[in-house]
């Protein structure tokens, strides 16, 4: 007998807000409820069952937010899915079965189908293939969402937090597809969904399956390399180290041109009257504001930070704006056999899905990378000032030239590939910089606390 919903709604009050994925972080759950559940008939062993579940969550300051989850129902837990719980009464267990391959395979053979059960509907992109019975693998990456891997050929994005509407990383990777860009994974489907609430029917993508690019590294672990290596011989500069990475970032900066030109090209630029430059720097001052309350460490670097966008404000000149990637950085990139590729184009997660479809200029992109070499430069730092004390200052110095070579590096490259040189933009990267700093703070304060010290490392830096 399954749990009733109730006891579960219950149980999924303690769980949530302790899953990475979870995006209310830092704000209480008042109720959990669930709004449909929808049996799967997985090709799964007897006593199984799999429920797809879209819950509605409600928070202390009035939220309310759509997620999904696959609930896994059995009898007896295998214990390498104790880990997975969410509930067990009367024997039975309750679980969070994206990491129970047993069920996940439904989704392949699902979308191999094209299958329409109950509110979900399973999309195949016109002359793909979809091969069935390949054992997924929860990833272990940090994650907004939760992505399975199916064999060594799929990945499956399972969109946790769902907004009604097409969600931009399908939306952009099927408009890159349909332009043939080499830089992106292939696409093979996506999943619909139905959503009736209060007498309203909307949709949402709840799902997406690309290639898995299995002999890729991504940016992030390429670049953090190349910062161990430069501080493991700290008397090199950054250009005399083993593992430099400028060739790389260069590279990275033409593919990143090379999208944002066929983005362009699918989209369309419209050139965005000057007032579009005040509403931005008004949103930036607003964020600001709100990280200075939850973070007071922002405090002393706020008047520096405020005087830019008010200099933002006053750049009063019409500027080209187009769909861009969104949330741009070295854990968005994959360095695979035929090049860069780049992956997430979902935007930051605590937007609005307006805010996240809503055309922008391309240096937001580039800003993003920008403060990604920062990031990868600088969270090695704490680590090595205990281990080599005293040496601090030269490291520090070492993080500053291997971001600035790496930076540098990535604009040639951007420029090289057609985008607007970032270095003819400077105040406007120099706004985009700080207000993505500015949201690290945030995301870090809600997120992980412990890495807070990285972006706030580079402000001093940032603001002079
Ligand atoms: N097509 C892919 N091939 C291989 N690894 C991938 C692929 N897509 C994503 N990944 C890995 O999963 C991680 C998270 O993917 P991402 O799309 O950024 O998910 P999220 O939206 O949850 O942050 C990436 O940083 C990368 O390491
Ligand atoms: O990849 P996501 O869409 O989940 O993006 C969020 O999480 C990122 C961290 O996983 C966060 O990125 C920040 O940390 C990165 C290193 O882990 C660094 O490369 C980025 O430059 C830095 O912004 C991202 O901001 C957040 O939206």
């Amino acid at each position: 007998m399954r749990p009733p919903d109730r006891s579960i709604e219950q149980a999924l009050i303690g769980w949530l807000p302790r899953r990475r994925w979870f995006a209310g972080k830092g704000r209480e759950v008042t109720g959990v409820e669930i709004v449909v559940g929808t049996d799967l008939s997985a090709p799964a062993p007897e006593g199984l069952a799999l429920r797809h579940t879209l819950v509605r969550v409600r928070q202390d300051d009035g939220a309310s937010d759509l997620y999904q989850l696959l609930l896994g129902y059995r009898n007896r837990l295998p214990d390498r899915l104790q880990y997975a719980e969410i509930l067990a009464v009367d024997g039975m267990h309750v679980y969070d079965a994206a990491h129970d391959p047993d069920l996940t395979q439904v989704l392949l053979a699902d979308l191999a189908s094209e299958a329409s059960v109950g509110p979900l509907s399973f999309h195949r992109v016109p002359g793909a293939e979809v091969e069935t019975g390949l054992a997924s693998l929860a990833g272990t990456a940090e994650q907004s969402n939760t992505s399975l891997v199916f064999g060594e050929d799929y990945i499956y994005k399972l969109f946790r937090r769902i907004t009604p509407g097409v969600n931009p990383d399908l939306e952009l990777n099927l408009a890159l597809t349909n332009a043939g860009c080499a830089h992106i994974p292939r696409l093979y489907g996506w999943v619909d969904m139905r959503i009736e609430e209060d007498a309203e029917e909307r949709h949402a993508t709840v799902g997406m399956l690309s290639e898995f690019l299995r002999t890729a590294s991504d940016g992030w672990q390429l670049a953090t390399t190349s910062v161990r290596d430069l501080y493991g011989s700290a008397e090199l500069h950054a250009e005399e180290a083993g593992g430099d990475f400028s060739a790389e970032a260069r590279r990275l900066g033409t593919a990143t041109a090379t999208v944002h030109r066929d983005l362009a090209d699918a989209f369309g630029v419209r050139d965005a009257p000057a007032d579009v430059l005040r509403a931005a720097s008004a949103r930036m001052h607003e964020q600001l504001e709100a990280a200075c309350t939850d973070v007071p460490e922002l405090a002393p670097y706020a008047a520096s930070i405020r005087a830019v966008y008010a200099d933002l404000a006053e750049l009063d000149r019409p500027v080209p704006v187009q769909r861009i990637h969104g949330d741009y950085h070295l854990g968005q990139v994959m360095r695979t056999d035929r090049g860069w590729v780049l992956l997430d184009f979902e935007g930051e997660p605590a937007r609005t899905l307006a805010e996240r479809q809503a055309p922008a200029h391309p240096l937001r992109d580039v800003a993003g990378m920008l403060r990604s070499f920062e990031y990868a430069a600088r969270f090695l730092l704490a680590g090595h000032k205990e281990v080599a004390a005293g040496q601090s200052e030269l490291l520090e110095a070492r993080a500053r030239e291997w971001a600035d070579r790496n930076r540098s590096a990535f604009c040639r490259g951007y420029a090289d590939g057609g985008g607007p040189d970032p270095g003819a933009h400077a105040l406007l990267l120099r706004a985009f910089e700080l207000d993505k700093a500015v949201y690290e703070v945030l995301y870090e304060a809600r997120n992980r606390p412990s890495w807070l010290h990285v972006p706030l490392g580079s402000l001093p830096h940032l603001t002079t």
